[in-house]
């Protein structure tokens, strides 16, 4: 052991700011291994950020935008090879290879652990490493769900602070109660030469996003982006407490959270499960379009969902922030989103610069500037014939700016979840609505969910794949238990209490192109529906994949130039469509073998015997 790496765990253990015994051992041995110049712990405080934010930007990590319009605000500029999560490279490493299943990648425990050993061998050598100490999910719950991310990324803990609840005060909790901890560790995977320059934005070509789901450990390596490195989110409030919730039982899932109340005053909140980039942000954040409803945020990603006292689902969003798809957010699509972010305190990653030092990114605003830097530093023009902002570029916003958020959203029991709507971007043959016959039936609904592949994953975009509830990425575990852990919650919930599962298509395409449906605030008027059925009214019509919408009932007051037929294009099953649908389906579902629960077994005969009759 060099003498530097001796002096570094002496220090750790004399200078770290808590007694939590686990906590201070695991610093000192992640520093002993990563031998960083430094070890800072962090507080959360205001003054911290703005001292930490300062830092990047005399490195050139962040450049601080025109205060007058993004007050507070910082735009940062990844590696071009660094902007989304890389599935490929992502890994549960259960013990057994059969309890990561056919969805995830896999490999022995001591094997990986003993290649990410080498990886993270000096990684942070020239480079501060961060304690962060956080919590998913409101301090004062009942079971906090605490976490300490160790980093050697500044943005990193820049971008935590706006995520999730860190520092001081949680640090505090978690000692007093001696509370187990998700160990997150995560280092870009570029250490600095003595001397050597900061580069923008480090990270290693070689990237590693590792789970140990019987440790509950995560360990990142050579990414600095979003799901890849902030790992509160989709490493632990996903992939790790999904293993949590399988133990416990209760689910965590990759859903957004509504609540939407009618004319008359009732609430509904409306739990909706989209893959990454479907819009989930922007639904829950939505602009009702019809007279006199009125919607709040609950939460834009994540949702764990506990089983109340009564048989009711109930649901907490764990986040603290948003981490917002920035291109097609704007202020005629969706202005709630763009009046948080315009209250600043806000990281931009990867979008264009105004030549004023503003942000700018495609569907903003409906006048395109005349000139702008692009994400990689290119000018730009309309002509040149290239997206300004990447595709996957991102806010990151505190989510107490959103003036709609309700104050629901801080309860630590959560909310009674009434409607669980699952969702994907498909070109045909899903409906914009259905309502599930019943709870198994849009259980089956989930498990069969599909969607076009987007560019918060790196590779191809457009490619139409299976995403079980849009967990495919964030199933810590065996997806045939995934399902089966579904069929068991179901048991537990109380029958008059199940919420109404709907399948919903925002994407559908017309023979010409077009959206099928206007989408963003208009999806008010398909919620209003779902609000109508929970209600046991609004009219619908049978159809073998489930009830849809007769073409007068979705309330079109307003809408100029939408008609009764569109609705009906909208909503209409094509059986030749739902051939191939129940071909891919039954592929999909061979791969669980026999660990598919006997309800969606039942579920798809059900679909393949009402096709064959309605022939
Ligand atoms: N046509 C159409 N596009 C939509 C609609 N809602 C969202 N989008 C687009 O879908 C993209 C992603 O939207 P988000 O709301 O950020 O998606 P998300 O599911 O929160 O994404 P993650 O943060 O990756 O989980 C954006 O480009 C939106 O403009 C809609 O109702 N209709
Ligand atoms: O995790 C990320 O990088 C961003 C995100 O929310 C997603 O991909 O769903």
């Amino acid at each position: 052991m060099s003498e530097s790496s001796t002096k570094q765990v002496i220090d750790v253990q004399s200078t770290a700011p808590t007694s939590h015994a686990d906590l201070v051992a695991w610093v000192a041995e992640v520093a002993e291994m990563t031998k960083p110049a430094e070890v800072y712990w962090v507080d959360g405080s205001q003054a911290e950020y703005d001292r930490l934010t300062a830092e990047l930007v005399q490195t050139g990590t962040l450049r601080k935008l025109n205060d007058e319009t993004f007050p507070n605000s910082f735009a940062a500029f990844s590696d071009p090879a660094d902007v989304a999560r890389v599935e490929e490279r992502t890994f549960i490493c259960s013990k057994e290879e059969k309890d990561a299943g056919f969805t995830n990648n896999w490999m022995d425990p001591a094997e990986m652990k003993g290649i990410l050993t080498e990886r993270f061998d000096g990684a942070m050598a020239g480079r501060t490493m961060y304690v962060i100490p956080f919590v998913m999910g409101p301090l004062d719950a009942d079971q906090p769900q605490y976490g300490v991310e160790i980093t050697d990324s500044a943005y990193v803990v820049a971008s935590m602070r706006i995520m999730a609840r860190i520092g001081t005060d949680v640090l505090q909790k978690m000692e007093a109660e001696n509370a187990f901890f998700v160990p997150a560790l995560h280092s870009v995977g570029a250490p600095l030469a003595p001397g050597q320059e900061d580069v923008p934005w480090p990270c290693n070509e070689e990237k590693w996003i590792v789970h140990f789901p019987e440790e509950r450990s995560i360990w990142s390596y050579g990414s600095g982006y979003g799901g890849n490195a902030l790992l509160g989110k989709k490493c632990y409030a996903l992939r790790i407490a999904s293993v949590i919730a399988r133990d416990e039982g209760w689910l965590a899932e990759h859903m957004l959270i509504l609540r939407l109340t009618s004319p008359e005053g009732k609430a509904y909140n409306i739990a909706a499960a989209f893959p990454s980039a479907c819009g989930k942000t922007n639904l829950a954040l939505l602009d009702p379009t019809i007279e006199g409803w009125k919607a709040e945020t609950l939460g834009d990603d994540i949702n764990w969902m506990r089983i109340g006292p009564d048989g009711e689902l109930r649901g907490v969003n764990p986040e603290y922030g948003l981490f917002g798809v920035a291109p097609g957010t704007g202020w005629s699509t969706n202005p709630n989103a763009m009046r948080a972010i315009a209250k600043g305190n806000s990281i931009f990653t990867n979008v264009a610069l105004t030549d004023d030092g503003g942000v700018w990114w495609e569907g903003m605003t409906d006048e395109v500037p005349a000139h702008l830097t692009d994400w990689q530093g290119n000018d730009w023009t309309p002509e040149s014939g290239r997206p300004a902002a990447h595709p996957n570029s991102r806010f990151c916003t505190p989510i107490d700016q959103i003036d709609m958020l309700s104050d629901e959203y801080y309860s630590p029991s959560g909310v009674e979840i009434h409607a669980i709507l699952f969702g994907g971007r498909r070109k045909t043959t899903i409906p914009l609505v259905t309502e599930a016959r019943s709870w198994a039936n849009g259980v089956f609904m989930g498990s069969t969910l599909s969607s076009e592949t987007t560019a918060a994953a790196a590779g191809a975009v457009g490619v139409v794949r299976r995403d079980p509830m849009a967990m495919l990425p964030f199933i810590g575990y065996n997806a045939g238990d995934y399902l089966n852990h579904w069929d068991k919650i179901s048991g537990q919930l109380s029958e008059e209490r199940r919420p109404k599962i709907f399948l919903v298509n925002w994407f559908r395409r017309t023979a010409d192109g077009g959206f099928a449906w206007p989408g963003f605030g208009e999806n008010s008027r398909v919620l209003k529906w779902v609000t109508e059925r929970i209600e046991g009214q609004g009219q619908a019509q049978q159809t073998p994949i489930g009830q849809v919408p007769t073409p007068e009932a979705l309330d079109l007051t307003g809408l100029a130039d939408y008609t009764a037929d569109d609705v009906a294009a909208a909503v209409a099953v094509d059986s030749e469509e739902w051939k191939a649908e129940i071909a891919d389906i039954e592929k999909w579902y061979a791969n669980f073998g026999a660990a598919l629960p006997q309800s969606l077994q039942d579920e798809i005969a059900g679909l393949k015997d009402r096709f064959s009759t309605s022939a």
